[in-house]
């Protein structure tokens, strides 16, 4: 469980995470969705003890978060925005020196890293070193590292950005292994369709507090399961939601010009709120 209770960071006089709250409940599979600047990464980093809040309170499994706890910190798994990869060691040598640095016995180790290796599918790129793997096979590769120590939480941080829609469902299929597991995962993305199809929940934050924090079809379908979108006069787009799609097929009628009548997404659900697109 992570109870993050009325968190605030400023840096100087901007505050990048305002009085929020939110909270994950064991096994559960949560997505932080937000445009850039919305906070996410301050709070990812609060979460993992790298930054410290100016405000509130961050538990995990009862404990208090904060840049000593030791104890929570080897219940937690990390995968950062950005590499954390040793370019010069293989594949299988940087899961060894992460267990190194957790103290995991030397057998025990190589039993981990090969597991973690066939998990994440790169068993024939194991002894290949990590500058000459794809972008996937890297992202893929520092999931496998967070998961090193078997931590119970797994904070991920844009997990696929930058990396192919093909690579990217790769790794959708270890995210749904380790929810499988039991994981309890907060996951930073900007990636709609992501957090539709992997999360239980998704927060959706803007300048720093969430907003809106539902199931994604619950979010979708309290603003209107079908959307007509159209242009208005000065040729701008328009949005209007609908319960049914009686509903939406009286009000296209009523419409002289051109419309789309489709399913609400979870884009429309942000755009909404916020009048913001989250890329
Ligand atoms: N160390 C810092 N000093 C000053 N301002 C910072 C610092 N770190 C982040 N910020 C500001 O805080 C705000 C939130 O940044 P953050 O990186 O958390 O957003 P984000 O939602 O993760 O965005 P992105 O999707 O682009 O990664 C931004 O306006 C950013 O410029």
């Amino acid at each position: 469980m992570i109870k993050i209770n009325h968190v605030t960071k400023k840096f100087g006089d901007f505050t990048a995470v305002n009085a929020l709250n939110l909270e994950v409940t064991t096994g559960e599979f949560c997505a932080l969705l937000g445009p850039n600047g919305a906070g996410k990464t301050t709070l990812i980093k609060m979460l993992i003890g790298l930054l410290k809040a100016n405000e509130g309170t961050i538990m995990m499994d009862h404990m208090i978060m904060n840049r000593n706890n030791s104890k929570l910190k080897k219940k937690i798994g990390i995968v950062p925005q950005h590499t954390n990869l040793d370019k010069d060691l293989t594949v299988k040598e940087n899961l060894l020196f992460s267990a190194k640095l957790f103290k995991i016995p030397k057998i025990e180790a190589e039993e981990k890293a090969d597991a973690l290796i066939d998990f994440i599918d790169l068993k024939s790129v194991e002894n290949r070193t990590t500058r000459r793997l794809s972008g996937g096979m890297k992202r893929k590769l520092m999931i496998a590292k967070a998961l090193i120590h078997d931590p119970d939480i797994i904070f991920m941080d844009e997990p696929t950005i930058g990396i192919d829609l093909n690579a990217r469902r790769k790794i959708w299929d270890v995210l749904r292994a380790m929810k499988k597991e039991g994981k309890t995962i907060l996951m930073t993305t900007h990636y709609i369709e992501e957090a539709e199809y992997l999360c239980d929940r998704a927060a959706l934050m803007n300048s720093g507090k969430v907003i809106y924090y539902d199931k994604p079809e619950n979010l979708r379908y309290n603003l209107g399961k079908y959307t007509v979108e159209y242009f208005n006069e000065e040729k701008k787009s328009m949005y209007r939601y609908f319960k049914t799609k009686e509903e939406a097929r009286l009000y296209v009628n009523s419409l002289n010009d051109e419309y789309t009548l489709r399913d609400t997404t979870l884009e429309d659900v942000f755009y909404n709120f916020t009048n913001r697109k989250v890329d």
